[in-house]
């Protein structure tokens, strides 16, 4: 029998722990919530920045599988203030609880603290996740194409979208990115690594990017140690760079982000077509 991989653990926490709350929260109560919300944030024009720089999207990160702790972060809206300041682009917030020691209370935290859209990463796999996200203010939510089968990912890629939020959608292979389009993403991830099995390669990015045409924006996922990975990433055609460890083990966040704000500007990039 085939061994179960890292995804799939958490994927099936996660539905674990759906149950719980969605006993605790029937899904009437949260589209009550999601409606006295303000219109979600424009995803796609953040990320897109507008001057023809790479941005940054800064994550909120506790711990992770593959390197267990990272940082305690008892306030991650400050942490999330100081990113903003440091001009990031979008604040992603884990609300993984299990492996990544989030909660959708970060979410709600963060959400009050900037201006700029919020990202909730988890592990979507039902509509509810979605309609949790738009409850607690998210602008955009991550859904990851190794996790769920096509006619799902579509269907949660159109709840996205009709509640006003953006998609990102992750890859790790050509075959998922295309999956990623055909599901209708402005947004596609690549990720650099591999969520079965745990191993991060940067040369993904480069690969995968290259069916991922111009009108859809390109973010590269993972593995970024400092602001030299960030110009890699943009010479390899990135739009957007996704950031977490380096950024939460620092010490210096504000820097640390303006740093690689810096470096997705670079002067050199203006011959890049992207
Ligand atoms: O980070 C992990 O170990 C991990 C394991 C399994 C599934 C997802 C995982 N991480 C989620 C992410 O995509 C990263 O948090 C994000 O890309 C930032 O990566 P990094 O800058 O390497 O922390």
């Amino acid at each position: 029998m085939r061994a179960v991989t890292v995804l799939e653990d958490i994927v099936a926490g996660v539905r674990e722990d759906l149950v719980e709350r969605q006993e605790r929260r029937p899904l009437e109560v949260l589209k009550e919530e999601a409606s006295r919300r303000p219109s979600a944030r424009d995803g796609v024009a953040a990320l897109r920045g507008g001057s023809g720089a790479v941005t940054i999207i800064a994550e909120v990160k506790r711990s992770s599988p593959s390197k267990g702790a990272l940082a305690t972060i008892a306030d991650p809206a400050g942490l999330a203030t100081e990113y903003e300041a440091g001009g990031a682009a979008v604040v992603s917030v884990l609300t993984e609880r299990r492996r990544f020691g989030g909660s959708l209370e970060d979410l709600g935290a963060v959400r009050a603290s900037v201006d700029i859209p919020v990202l909730r990463k988890d592990f979507v796999v039902t509509p509810y996740q979605v309609w949790e996200a738009r409850a607690h203010g998210a602008d955009m939510v991550l859904l990851i194409v190794a996790a769920l089968e096509q006619q799902v990912l579509t269907s949660l890629v159109e709840r996205v979208h009709s509640l006003g939020m953006t998609a990102l959608v992750e890859a790790h292979d050509r075959e998922e990115a295309r999956r990623a389009l055909d599901a209708g993403a402005r947004v596609v991830g690549i990720n650099a690594r591999n969520l079965h099995t745990l191993e991060v390669d940067r040369s993904v990015f480069r690969d995968v990017a290259e069916v991922v045409p111009d009108e859809v924006v390109r973010v590269a996922e993972s593995g970024v140690r400092g602001p030299h990975d960030v110009l890699d990433y943009a010479r390899a055609g990135a739009h957007t760079v996704l950031v977490g460890e380096a950024l939460v083990t620092g010490g210096a966040p504000r820097s640390a982000v303006a740093d690689m704000v810096a470096a997705g500007s670079h002067p050199s990039l203006r011959t890049v077509g992207r």
